[in-house]
């Protein structure tokens, strides 16, 4: 058995599309990155890379590459999951918490739970999907961590 764990943050402003979990949510705000700056899947990028102590998405994917310039976020997912694959993991279960103040993500949660069951290709229950305010402490930030368990 392997576990990983994996985090990521992003600024937040006006103008820019919100995506989680490879979906994007209706936000008046959205995540200041190279890429389409989904964190949570960047926190399940690392925490994948970490399991098997491949570096982090950012070794493999530097945000100076243009090739990475507004890329969804599932490219590097999928790669990660790729890699961990040949080495012959299994992904068996992942747990995340998003943080953000707004806007709220429960009324996403189905969608979101079956997006990730279908990038990652787990049954939802075995999903974990949380999302939490950061009760002021990063109003102007989406968090995400992530931690995977594989077989393997
Ligand atoms: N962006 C968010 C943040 C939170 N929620 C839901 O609100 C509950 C309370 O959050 P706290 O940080 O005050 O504990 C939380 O359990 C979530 O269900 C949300 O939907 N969207
Ligand atoms: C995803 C990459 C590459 O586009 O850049 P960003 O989208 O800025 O995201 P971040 O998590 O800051 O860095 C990792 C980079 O690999």
């Amino acid at each position: 058995m392997r576990i990983g764990y994996g985090e990521d943050s992003h600024l937040l402003a006006e103008g820019r599309p919100l995506y989680l979990c490879g979906l994007e949510i209706p936000s008046p705000v959205g995540a200041l990155a190279h890429s389409d700056g989904d964190a949570a899947l960047h926190a399940l990028t690392d925490a994948l890379l970490a399991a098997y102590g491949l570096g982090d998405i950012g070794l493999l994917f530097p945000d100076t590459d243009p090739r990475w310039q507004g890329v969804r976020s599932e490219v590097f997912l999928g790669e990660a999951l790729i890699r961990v694959a040949g080495l012959g993991g299994k992904l068996l279960q992942v747990s995340l918490v998003l943080t953000l103040d707004r806007p709220k993500l429960n009324p996403h949660r189905e969608a979101l739970v079956a997006n990730l069951s279908r990038l990652l290709g787990l049954p939802k229950d075995r999903i974990g999907l949380a999302f939490k305010t950061s009760e002021g402490l990063s109003p102007s930030h989406v968090q995400a961590r992530a931690v995977v368990l594989l077989d393997g």
